[in-house]
């Protein structure tokens, strides 16, 4: 036998010991859970952890060693958490989430309110999610329609949170955080600028051109184009259509949908002015109550973790030992707090899921704070 055979011949036998006394640390750890099923003690004992985790590295006789040492217990509690966690959803605790299941969202007969004006990206997003006959009505802001739906003069509003060439619409995340309101829905719609200008006005014409900071961000391959135009921020894409119509100057143009132009009497100037062809907006539909169909197949949550190392990859650890697809990350600065984030993560599944269930019982024991913004 060569060395090295005979080397992995000993780290075999002792991974063996080692798979044996895990499972039955595991095993205990049950009976600790059916304990705290019982007696309604929280998984989580920090305290605890803290102490064992000083224990195990001081009996190590490296420094190395106590780093290593100190990192495997955190892992191996974690894991313990993790199936404690599990047996108390499978016992019923931790169940609704504060959510209702509803046979369908009303999509008529409803007071929706979005942002911009008629012939705005939300005004279409609007129409394709709703049917016919609803009542509709628009705001300047996107605050203003968060809080048309908090005080219940609408029961939904229509909003723009990220765009596939420009990225996320920040205000929105943080608004999210601002309001108590749920993502009941969402609606992507393809959005294909054009350059709108008066009837008599020609690209040579063009020194100033108006449109929401997204549609500039969204079509910038096509403006780097004209570095002489002057870039100007308006409150919403069609909005700076209206300007555009109102002032009747050839030098004006502005970034906007082929509808708003028309709306407004307006010229294409130039089409396709956003270089990617699948240019598109994804809206969300807020409501005011923790409700989910029973098909939903996408949750949406935030939380804030210590600013410590490894709390983010903690929290995840929940979504990824659970066995659920994590579709999307952002972060946000959390007011007052410098330098410290909250984050926003989409994964796919339903609130009634086991899987979900466990993931999110974890999350909001172990997270500073945990938001279930919605399940669609
Ligand atoms: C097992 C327990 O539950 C959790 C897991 C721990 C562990 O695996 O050692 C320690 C403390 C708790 O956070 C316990 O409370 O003892």
């Amino acid at each position: 036998m060569t060395d090295l055979q005979q080397y992995r011949h000993e780290i075999d036998r002792i991974d063996n010991e080692i798979v044996r006394l895990f499972e039955e640390r595991m095993e205990v750890c049950e009976k600790v859970a059916r304990y705290k099923i019982q007696t309604g003690k929280q998984v989580l004992d920090p305290e605890r952890e803290k102490i064992k985790i000083d224990g195990v590295k001081a009996k190590a006789h490296t420094s190395f060693n106590a780093m290593g040492t100190g990192e495997l217990f955190k892992l191996i509690m974690a894991i313990s958490r993790k199936r404690q966690y599990q047996l108390l959803t499978q016992n019923g605790i931790g169940g609704s989430n504060g959510f209702e299941q509803i046979q369908e969202l009303p999509r008529e007969g409803v007071t929706v309110v979005f942002q911009g004006v008629e012939g705005a990206y939300s005004y279409g997003a609007m129409r394709a999610y709703f049917k016919e006959n609803i009542k509709s009505y628009h705001v300047k802001t996107f605050k203003d329609a968060m809080e048309e739906v908090s005080e219940g003069r609408a029961d939904y509003a229509v909003l723009p949170i990220e765009n596939s060439t420009a990225g996320i619409v920040a205000d929105i995340y943080d608004l999210l955080m601002e309001y108590q309101l749920y993502i009941a829905g969402e609606q992507i719609i393809r959005v294909e600028h054009v350059l709108l200008g008066l009837s008599n006005a020609q690209l040579e014409d063009i020194q100033t051109v108006y449109s929401h900071p997204q549609g500039l961000a969204q079509c910038k391959a096509f403006l780097d184009e004209h570095p002489c135009w002057k870039q100007v921020k308006a409150g919403n894409t069609a909005a700076s259509a209206k300007k555009v119509s109102e002032e009747q100057l050839v030098s004006q143009a502005a970034i906007a949908s082929r509808e708003a132009g028309e709306l407004f009497g307006l010229k294409v100037l130039a089409k396709n002015v956003c270089k990617n062809d699948g240019n598109a907006t994804r809206f969300i539909i807020l409501g005011r109550k923790p409700v989910y169909v029973k098909n939903a197949s996408r949750i949406s949550i935030c939380f804030e973790a210590e600013h410590e190392s490894g709390a983010l990859y903690n929290m995840l650890s929940h979504i990824i030992y659970n066995g659920l697809n994590m579709t999307k990350i952002e972060s946000r600065p959390i007011p007052d707090k410098n330098w410290q984030y909250r984050f926003f993560v989409d994964f796919d599944g339903n609130l009634q899921d086991s899987a979900v269930k466990n993931a999110l019982m974890g999350i909001r024991s172990e997270a500073n704070m945990l938001r279930i913004l919605g399940n669609y």
